[in-house]
């Protein structure tokens, strides 16, 4: 799958974290971190378990605050540009029998966007059809989410994310309950994406997102970048040590 080019325009990076360190306690988590994510830009976080990456989305996203350091997503402080980021939780942990249809979850992506009433208008149920529309997921629409395969659910939340027409997307391992199958399906869906949107994933597969991604930002802590045709065996054994090995994944 060849990387797209970026169709999208604007200017000035989209996130721009600056020397940013967070501890939990007296636990250091990330430690001077730099990272600038340009617009147009499709952005791989790869890094070994309790590496941090959960930690630097959420410093993102604007649900923590760095102790030292200065992060801007759009040129703004993070909570200020909440409802202009799309995020893709890590695979869900609401029950999946909870009774709700795949177009209540997709349009709840619109709250916030909407009516301050809170009723949704029509403008957010056309979204929410256009977002179900370009996951090629219309058909689900009326499933009950608990009836839904791990790569459909997926999907429909890559959808709710959509609805909000974000201009970043952030996804934390989004394949990772799905079969290889699914997963190629997700990324070949996030590839079209990002001719218009600019998207950061977290992956622990970097062989696989290297296929797909511009750059992969190695995050144990501290944080390096490396082009894709950087990411070999060394930089691997680098940032993981012994605890991974290189999946050949050509299928
Ligand atoms: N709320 C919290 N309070 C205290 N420690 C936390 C908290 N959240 C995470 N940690 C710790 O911070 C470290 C980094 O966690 P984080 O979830 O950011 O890593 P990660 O790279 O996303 O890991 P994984 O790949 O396993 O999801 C871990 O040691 C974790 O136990």
């Amino acid at each position: 799958m060849p990387k797209a080019p970026s169709q999208t325009t604007g200017s000035g990076p989209i996130v721009q974290i600056a020397d940013v360190s967070f501890s939990y306690g007296d636990a250091l988590v990330l430690e001077h971190v730099d990272l600038c994510v340009e617009r147009g830009e499709f952005v791989g976080l790869v890094g070994p378990n309790a590496g941090g990456k959960s930690t630097l989305l959420k410093l993102i996203l604007g649900l923590l605050e760095p102790q030292a350091g200065r992060i801007r997503v759009l040129g703004e402080v993070p909570s200020q540009v909440s409802d202009r980021i799309g995020y893709v939780p890590q695979f869900p942990s609401f029950p999946r029998d909870f009774p709700i249809s795949v177009e209540q979850v997709v349009t709840m992506g619109r709250l916030g966007i909407g009516s301050s009433l809170g009723w949704y208008r029509a403008a957010d149920r056309a979204a929410a059809r256009r977002a179900l529309d370009e996951v090629e997921a219309s058909d689900l629409s009326k499933r009950r989410i608990g009836t839904l395969s791990g790569g459909q659910l997926q999907r429909v939340l890559l959808a709710r994310a959509l609805a909000g027409e974000p201009e970043i997307l952030i996804l934390d391992e989004p394949t990772a309950n799905i079969d290889q199958r699914g997963e190629t399906d997700v990324f070949d869906l996030l590839a079209t994406l990002n001719a218009r949107l600019t998207i950061l994933v977290v992956s622990h597969d970097i062989a696989f997102i290297s296929d797909y991604v511009s750059r992969v930002a190695c995050l144990n802590r501290t944080l390096t970048c490396h082009g894709t045709s950087a990411v070999d065996g060394d930089a691997i054994h680098q940032l993981y040590g012994d605890r991974v090995r290189l999946v050949d994944h050509s299928h």
